[in-house]
């Protein structure tokens, strides 16, 4: 009998963590779930540790270590809590790859230790690559360990590339659904809401990415996602806007050919193929219905209104700290929208001064990373504090 894939799941209680949970679920027989980890939702992750019972869980959140603790004590599980814990847990023997499904910052030293107990990754933490692509991909080669993505766009892209890694990739094009503001002008912007940002067009995700989708941050996110994973140069990736969401990315090679992957949205099928590559297994995931999709549209992405596009390649070009920073500045703004204390378009023009008033730092190591993140919140805070 072959042996079954341990996998751990940081942020197993989020939209993409629980996705991961229903493709575990329906192959019993080739998982091996050790590790399930939350945030905050302490009611959730005990709820999936009694159905999946996992080796281990941590809560992050301290305050509720000892309600998790206590409510599974009958259990045969491990239960831990903190941040510190979180880098622990991913180096137990039995893992052989690691989800990283937490959003934010806080998905990078995990994945740094993940990747130190040479387990693979298998990343939808976007932000990992975007505060330090250069550092996580230089630990990932020197330690033999694979990132095989799941963020939809890069799964795309990865997917294409199957049998072509020996051929020269000319250009990628990054779909992007435009979210729910595409075509909205810049008076609109001023006056739209929470509530109306949340509402994604195509996705149900969770509320970080959803606005970051609205703001088209997420797209400038991917796009430095994508020169870390496939090794790209900024001229070689390219941002188009497709509003059905059904081609999920394309690649165009040296002789001109291009090949794009598709298929309805939803975000089992990445996360699956991340689990199980270079194999694909075989699923009753929604099929494709040409009937549903009688027109596939493209459109140029409108860069002078959503900003955090443009910032993302500034920050791709200057290289060093720079999409550190811009990340820093970006979880910040975005928690105060939703806390609703800055308007929409604050969120890019807040992220613009702190990019310009920040120093960057070259060739830099996990601790100027950290320090640089600090200060960049930091001085977001500030000038929100200005508004
Ligand atoms: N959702 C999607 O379809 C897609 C998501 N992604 C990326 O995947 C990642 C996860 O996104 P998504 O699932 O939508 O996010 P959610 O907000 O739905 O879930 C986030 C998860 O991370 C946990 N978490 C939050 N903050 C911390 C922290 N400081 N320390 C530890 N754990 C924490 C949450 O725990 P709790 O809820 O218990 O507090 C939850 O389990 C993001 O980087 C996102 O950009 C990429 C492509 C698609
Ligand atoms: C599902 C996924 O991968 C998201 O990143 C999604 O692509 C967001 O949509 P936008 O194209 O609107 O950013
Ligand atoms: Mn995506």
């Amino acid at each position: 009998m072959q042996k079954k894939t341990g996998v751990a799941i940081l942020g197993s209680t989020g939209s993409i963590g629980t996705q991961a949970l229903e493709v575990i679920e329906a192959y019993p027989d080739k998982f091996d779930l050790q590790v399930i980890t939350a945030g905050k939702n302490a009611a959730l992750l005990i709820e999936q540790a009694i159905r999946f019972q996992p080796n281990t869980v941590v809560i992050t959140d301290e305050s509720q270590y000892q309600y998790v603790k206590d409510t599974l004590w009958s259990h045969d599980i491990h239960v831990y809590c903190g941040e510190a814990a979180l880098c622990q847990v991913v180096e137990a023997t039995e893992i052989d790859v690691v989800l990283t499904a937490l959003v934010g910052y806080a998905g990078l030293k995990p994945t740094l230790h993940a990747i130190w107990a040479k387990k693979n990754i298998a990343l939808a933490n976007k932000e990992t690559l975007v505060v330090a692509g250069e550092l996580v991909t230089t630990e990932a080669q020197r330690n033999g360990v694979n990132i095989y993505p799941v963020d939809s766009e890069h799964s795309a892209i990865f997917q294409c590339l199957v049998g072509e890694f020996h051929n020269k990739i000319e250009k990628i094009y990054l779909t992007a659904s435009g979210g729910p503001f595409r075509g909205f002008t810049y008076e609109q912007l001023q006056i739209v809401t929470k509530a109306q940002a949340l509402k994604h067009p195509n996705w149900d995700m969770g509320a970080k990415i959803t606005i970051d989708s609205a703001t088209m941050m997420n797209k400038g996110l991917e796009v430095i996602e994508a020169k870390w994973l496939f090794g790209l140069k900024p001229e070689q990736i390219d941002v188009i806007v497709h509003p059905q969401s059904v081609i999920h990315s394309l690649v165009q090679f040296e002789d001109g050919a291009m090949k794009a992957q598709m298929g309805v949205p939803d975000m089992k099928l990445p996360i699956q193929f991340a689990l199980t590559y270079p194999n694909r297994w075989k699923t009753d995931f929604p099929r494709f219905n040409f009937m549903d999709y009688p027109q596939l549209t493209f459109q140029q992405p409108d860069r002078q209104l959503f900003k955090n596009l443009d910032l993302s390649y500034q920050a791709m070009e200057k290289g060093g700290t720079a999409a550190c920073t811009l990340n820093a500045a970006n979880e910040i703004t975005v928690q105060a929208f939703l806390e609703e204390k800055i308007g929409f378009l604050d969120i890019a023009a807040i992220n613009e001064r702190v990019m310009r008033d920040m120093p960057v730092v070259f060739n830099p190591t996990l601790d100027d990373y950290v320090r640089m993140d600090k200060e960049s919140r930091e001085l977001a805070v500030k000038n929100i504090s200005r508004l």
